[in-house]
This record gives structure tokens, sequence and C-alpha cells, in this order.
């Protein structure tokens, strides 16, 4: 199922998105400048990235399992949807009712500013910008936060947020996901929600939050689609109450073998 488009997410003006193929693509970047800015950063002399360790190799095989359970890889959803469209307040939901590990990489990254480093203050400028943290950034702390959790269920909420997001995942971690579930939900909803949110996140402005749209739809519908044709998608309507979504939610994973 090839997810539709735009016009089908109840589009506002507040986004007013470039084409896919044309116009500026400044606010679009993944991480083509940032690379640039950053080269030095990533670059630096460093331990090549390690193959996945044990710990890590005993949840990426086949979740399946194929040695007698010792190389059973955990469950991986990932959990995708625009800006405020309340994917960490179901992820929470579901963490709770159905044993999964909730690894939201927004919530990665905004820890690493909190650790006052340099890569920090590089991720709170690119979070300002409602642009993409370099996917090498990104994926590392998913990878850590993976290997640290024993959990065989684990969400990754917000991410892959672009292709290279995708590919960076796939190339390190050698695994896929085995399902992705889209949280569909109207423009103008997700500016309200994130206008009320309240939490104090420099990102929830109506200037950051008309890039972070554009961003979400030129870089993360593609995201969708590509696992849409490989029937991964699980696409949920996203108005409504947090609880009649839960419902929809919960008819989803309750119909799971994990
Ligand atoms: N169904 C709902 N109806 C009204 N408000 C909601 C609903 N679901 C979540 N919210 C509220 O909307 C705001 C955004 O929700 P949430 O943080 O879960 O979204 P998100 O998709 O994780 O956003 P982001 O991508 O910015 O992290 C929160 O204040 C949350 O309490
Ligand atoms: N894969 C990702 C996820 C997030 N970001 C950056 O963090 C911001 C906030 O993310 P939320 O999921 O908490 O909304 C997001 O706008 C990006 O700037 C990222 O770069 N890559
Ligand atoms: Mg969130």
């Amino acid at each position: 199922m090839v997810v539709e488009k735009k016009k089908k997410r109840g589009k506002s003006e507040a986004a007013d998105p470039q084409p896919r193929g044309g116009g500026s693509r400044d606010h679009l970047l993944c991480d083509t400048m940032w690379r640039r800015r950053v080269g030095a950063l990533l670059l630096r002399p460093r331990s090549p990235l390690p193959p996945p360790s044990s710990t890590l190799r005993r949840h990426l095989p086949d979740h399946q399992g194929s040695d007698g359970g010792n190389s059973r890889k955990p469950f991986i959803a990932f959990v995708l949807g625009g800006p405020g469209s309340g994917k960490g307040t179901q992820c929470a939901r579901i963490a709770s009712d159905y044993g999964f590990a909730h690894l939201s990489a927004g919530d990665l990254l905004r820890n690493e500013i909190s650790s006052g480093t340099e890569k920090g203050e590089l991720i709170l400028d690119i979070i300002k910008q409602g642009k993409i943290v370099p996917s090498e950034i990104t994926v590392e702390l998913i990878r850590k936060a993976m290997e640290s959790t024993d959990a065989k269920r684990v969400l990754i909420d917000g991410f892959p947020r672009c292709e290279e997001n995708r590919i960076a995942f796939e190339r390190i971690t050698g695994t896929e996901p085995d399902l992705v579930v889209f949280f569909d939900c109207p423009e103008d909803e997700m500016v309200k929600r994130l206008l009320g949110r309240n939490q104090g996140r420099v990102d929830d402005n109506i200037e950051t939050i008309k890039k972070r749209l554009k961003v979400f739809e030129s870089l993360n519908i593609p995201v969708i689609d590509y696992y849409s044709s490989r029937g991964k998608v699980h696409k949920i309507n996203a108005t409504g109450t947090e609880q009649e979504i839960f419902g929809a939610v919960r008819k989803l994973f309750s119909s799971l073998r994990f």
C-alpha cells in the first residue's frame, strides 16, 4: 500500500511546502550542508563504527531466532508521523500495555544536548532550525540504546526521518523494522497540538513548526512510501481523542505475533 499524499492529511497553509522536485531545498537538508559544518566533528579520529556487538547481534538476526533463542532480534516497530501527530503519546501507551521499550530519537538527541558537548551544541542548532541531524549521530545513539535494553520489542519513535536515516540504520545495524506505524494527522491539528504542548521545547514555535512540517512532507513521506511498497506500513488515523486513537493502536498491536 502506497500511502496517500498530503491532500489526505488536510494540509494547512501554515506549511507552504516546496514542490518535491523544485524550489529552494535549504529547509530540506537531511545533512548535506551540516555535514560540511560538522565535517571536522564527524571525521575526527575515532574508532570506526564497530560491527554489531554480540549484545546487538543477539537482537539483530531474524527475530524468529535461529540458534535456540540465543540470537533472537527484538521485534522492531518504527513509529512515524508528522510533528505533533501523537507519536510520543501513543508510544508511551504501547510501551506500557505491550511491553515495548520506547526509544525516541528526538529524546536521545535532546539528552545529548544536555551533555553539554560540542556535538550537543550542533544538535541543538539543528533542532532549533527544524532540520535533520546527521544520520551518523542519530543512528549511533539508537544503536547504543538498543544495545542497552534487553526488551524483546522495541518502538523507535521519530526515526527514520529521511532516506539517509533509513539507509544508515539498515547499514549499521544490519536489520530492518518488522512494522512501521504511521500516525496520519492533518497539519492544522498538528500545529494546534504543538503550540499547546508547553514543554519548553526550542522547536515548538510557529516558525520552526512550519519548517518541521515541510521537512516531514518532503523527506519523511518518501520513507513511509518506501516501507509501504514493502508492505510494512500500518496507517492509523491520528485525529480524535488519545483514547480513540489508542483504540486503533490496540487493534493493530493485539493482532501482532511478536
Ligand atoms: N489525540 C490527541 N488529541 C489532542 N492532543 C493530543 C493528542 N495526542 C497527543 N496530544 C498532545 O499533542 C502534543 C503532541 O503530542 P506528542 O508529543 O505525542 O506528539 P509527537 O508526534 O511525539 O510530536 P513530536 O514529533 O514533536 O515529538 C502533546 O501536548 C500531547 O499531549
Ligand atoms: N531521526 C531524527 C529525529 C529527530 N531529529 C531532530 O529532533 C527534532 C525533534 O524530534 P521529535 O521526534 O522529538 O519531534 C526534529 O525536528 C529534528 O530536528 C532528527 O534530526 N532526526
Ligand atoms: Mg515526540
